[in-house]
């Protein structure tokens, strides 16, 4: 053993008989892409808006100016390449495949891009659903990506540990809604983020409120909202909150995402910027 020890054996690179064996599940990115920063957006359960969550934040980085890709990690339930109206197949050549370009230029990989049926069900276990994802990382050519975004699959359970012991994720956002399980489902992907030691952005609240049309009022369609209190708890930031808006789902459904004009994110948005800067 050295002299100047620290039992720091994963950043020492002295030969060494007491060296402990480092768990390293890291998987290396294609050797011709690049990719600044990767921000991974969970949530503890399905339907809360991740996906859309994940779009959003895509567009908005790309209308500043940087460019954007979207890893579609949500293999059993992937709806981005619909928010965004892709309809083509991902191409690949002897080098690897390559992600699609959408209207606006957002680089996106996602399993429908490559099934032959967008409708046809994806019934695979958490090692293949996993070692898909694994996949979308080290076999796609993500070619000069300043920020990416990846739709984690959802929960905290099996597939999105290996995912991101897999991928280097520089930072998640926790996506929930004002529902009564919320506390437990953010405390669960807090948990997640720490053992995995990767840094929360911050929380972002889906389907807070409904502003009604005829009178400007809001309306808390899901009850009271407590993110402020869980996110005290839990040392976090109440980065945005987003209402629900029928412009919302109709822009998903046309594939018209891009074209959706909110500006909910705004305070994410400048997070991730300095993010870039840091680099
Ligand atoms: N704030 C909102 N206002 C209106 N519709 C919304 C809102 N947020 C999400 N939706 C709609 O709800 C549906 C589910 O959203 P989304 O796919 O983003 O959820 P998810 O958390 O990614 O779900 P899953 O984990 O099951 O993939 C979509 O059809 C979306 O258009």
């Amino acid at each position: 053993m050295s002299e100047n020890c620290n039992e720091s054996c994963s950043s020492c690179g002295e030969e060494c008989d007491e060296r402990k064996e480092v768990m390293d599940f890291s998987e290396k990115l294609h050797e011709l892409s690049s990719v600044k920063k990767v921000i991974g957006v969970v949530s503890g359960k399905g339907g809360v808006g991740k996906s859309l969550v994940t779009s959003m934040l895509a567009v908005a980085i790309n209308r500043m100016g940087y460019r954007s890709a979207i890893l579609d990690a949500d293999v059993t339930g992937p709806s981005i390449p619909k928010a965004f109206g892709i309809k083509g197949k991902a191409t690949g050549s002897e080098f690897g495949l390559y992600p699609i370009k959408s209207k606006t230029g957002i680089d996106i990989m996602s399993i429908n891009l490559l099934l032959e049926n967008d409708s046809d069900p994806v019934l695979w276990r958490g090692p293949i659903i996993a070692g898909t994802v694994k996949q979308f990382w080290t076999d796609v050519i993500w070619s000069d990506v300043d920020f990416m975004f990846i739709d984690m699959p959802p929960g905290t359970g099996d597939v999105p540990l290996t995912v991101f012991q897999s991928i280097a994720v520089d930072g998640i956002i926790i996506v929930t809604s004002p529902q009564e399980l919320v506390s437990m489902i953010v405390s669960k992907a807090v948990r997640m983020a720490e053992m995995m030691n990767i840094p929360i952005i911050g929380l972002v609240e889906n389907m807070s409120y409904f502003k009604c049309p005829d009178n400007n009022k809001d309306y808390k369609i899901f009850g009271d909202s407590h993110i402020e209190e869980i996110a005290e708890k839990h040392n976090l930031k109440v980065l945005a909150k987003l209402p629900i808006d029928p412009k919302i789902s109709a822009a998903c459904d046309k594939g018209m995402i891009e074209l959706y004009d909110g500006n909910w994110l705004e305070p994410v948005v400048e997070i991730i910027e300095k993010m870039e800067e840091i680099k």
